[in-house]
């Protein structure tokens, strides 16, 4: 970010008009979420570079359209714009503080501490201060980011502000879509100012690069509409290998996140003594009974099947390590192939990098952070950064990683790396994930069919799912997405964003 500002700098944009535009920005959107008379005293925290310069010209505006404003500016130096706008905002006669004390009883809070040029942590009487209006309970506003976190990372450098809503300026800052952020930030949005594509292009090029689900993205590769002379074979045939008596839920819930996909055919193959409460539970699928060990795991796909004539497999939900002989079948099929739960332990225990280098067909792998550990050991600091750690995984093993977590992460073999912006904790509960796999797997294999490119289902998948919880949790709080709900808000969701053109 600060390479692109140089640049436009460099081309003849003034600094202090820069300034003007972003904070203008920010204030109109301030304005209209925060509105007089509700909202009367706002108080103002102005750190000592540019993100203070910011508060402080969104301060001025405040004070013109007749808040009552307050700030709090803990550090007498700072960069030579933010010093004039300060004198300019006190000559209005503004009171300035650098004590918080005055500023904990305002109706709302700015955050013009730090931006991205924070370089140290926070410590001594500004991170008490930070510390004190977070026991507090007014809204804050942060500018850029919220002010103690580290702008790529997410981390907390010492201490943090935080916020009820962050006004990203000009480009997404990628510390607010780590795990460790999510606390600190609350509704992020991104205040435009205009930036030059070719400034951007020229900083970061076309490398490595990361980007957001947004729905538009997502909707794009769902296979909609379906030609109408199309049969259930054009469709897609998946395979789905799941279940042991011990984990039966586990195959079911695989099953429904993929009936949920739309796919043409959906074959699961079973323990055989699930086949018949599978065959009552899902109808329209075509349950295969498969030997089964003592533990009554899967012990191997039955002689008659012939792997080639799917066009995707999803194998591991429930499966148990005692069904590893099926998962080493599987690996060594030329099907496209989704590994989730016992699928990666047992992947994990075979060697993840050395067997996957023996495939050459498509493999997603869909780990929660405990799984990723297990399976990519070498790839420390996986839970501070996960974007680093999907896309070192990715390049390592050529598949296709998805490392779920609140703030789902997808790693490409190509370096790219896809993020899920919206969630919901309604999801943190036994099963959400099974439900995943199936709708990944059953999205798969409709692209395969369609003779369409496999990975950008993935990233609908992740958001299709993440969307039905937040519809579900909107109707039925946070307690009530159990993972059938779930299942069933997946055909419902669609529609609103298809019919709102998204
Ligand atoms: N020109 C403009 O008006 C624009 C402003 N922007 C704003 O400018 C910000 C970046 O401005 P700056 O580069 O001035 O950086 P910051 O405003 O984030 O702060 C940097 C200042 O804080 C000091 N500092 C860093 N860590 C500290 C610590 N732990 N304790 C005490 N002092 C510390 C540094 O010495 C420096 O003086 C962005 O985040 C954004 O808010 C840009 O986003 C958009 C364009
Ligand atoms: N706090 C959270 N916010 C959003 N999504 C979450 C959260 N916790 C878990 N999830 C999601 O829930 C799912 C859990 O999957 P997983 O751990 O495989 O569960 P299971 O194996 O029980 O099905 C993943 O999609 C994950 O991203
Ligand atoms: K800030």
């Amino acid at each position: 970010m600060s390479a692109i500002e140089e640049r436009i700098f460099a081309a003849g944009m003034p600094v202090a008009a820069l300034m003007e535009k972003v904070a203008q920005a920010i204030f109109k959107r301030l304005f209209a979420l925060y509105p007089r008379p509700g909202v009367q005293r706002v108080g103002v925290l102005v750190g000592p570079g540019h993100n203070g310069g910011d508060a402080l010209v969104v301060a001025r505006e405040l004070h013109f359209a007749g808040y009552e404003v307050l700030i709090y500016r803990p550090l007498s130096k700072s960069k030579e714009l933010t010093q004039q706008h300060g004198e300019y905002v006190a000559s209005l006669g503004v009171k300035f503080f650098d004590q918080i004390e005055p500023l904990l009883d305002c109706d709302l809070i700015v955050d013009g501490l730090f931006g991205f040029g924070l370089e140290r942590s926070i410590s001594g009487e500004i991170a008490q201060g930070i510390d004190r209006l977070n026991e507090q309970s007014q809204s804050v506003i942060s500018i850029d980011l919220p002010s103690g976190l580290h702008t790529d990372t997410g981390a907390v450098l010492g201490t943090a502000i935080q916020a009820n809503h962050t006004f990203c300026l000009g480009l997404w800052k990628l510390g607010l879509f780590h795990d460790q952020a999510l606390a600190y930030v609350g509704k992020a949005e991104l205040i435009d100012f205009d930036i030059p594509l070719a400034d951007i292009q020229a900083v970061l090029g076309d490398r490595n690069p990361i980007h957001r689900i947004t729905s538009t993205v997502a909707l794009a590769h769902l296979p909609l509409p379906r030609p109408q002379l199309t049969h259930k074979y054009k469709e897609g045939h998946l395979l789905a290998i799941c279940g042991s008596q011990r984990y039966m839920g586990a195959a079911l819930l695989c099953g429904l996140g993929a009936k949920a996909s739309g796919v043409g055919m959906l074959t699961i193959a079973v323990p055989k003594s699930l086949k018949p409460y599978m065959s009552q539970q899902l109808a329209d699928a075509l349950v295969l009974g498969c030997p089964e060990t003592a533990s009554g795991a899967i012990a191997q796909l039955p002689d008659s099947i012939d792997l080639s004539s799917f066009g995707a497999i999803a194998c591991g939900c429930g499966l148990t390590l005692d069904a590893m002989a099926v998962v080493q079948a599987v690996l060594e099929s030329d099907r496209p192939l989704i590994l989730d739960a016992d699928g990666l332990n047992a992947l994990a225990q075979l060697g993840t990098i050395p067997t996957l280098c023996q495939r050459q067909a498509f493999t997603l792998l869909t780990p929660h952070p405990g799984e990723f550990k297990r399976l990519f050991p070498e790839v420390e600091g996986e839970a501070e950064d996960g974007v680093r750690a999907v896309r070192r995984a990715s390049e390592q093993s050529g598949a296709v990683v998805m490392l779920k977590q609140a703030r789902t992460a997808i790693g490409y073999p190509d370096g790219s790396v896809w993020i899920n912006p919206e969630s919901t904790p309604a999801l943190a509960r036994g099963g959400s994930g099974d439900v995943l796999t199936g709708l990944s797997s059953g999205l798969i294999a409709q692209a395969i069919a369609r003779k369409i490119p496999l990975e950008p289902l993935v990233q609908t998948a992740v958001w299709w799912h993440a969307q039905s919880a937040i519809s579900a949790a909107t109707v039925r709080t946070e307690l009530g997405v159990d993972a059938v709900t779930l299942s069933e808000y997946l055909l419902t969701v669609l529609p609103q964003f298809l019919r709102s053109g998204n």
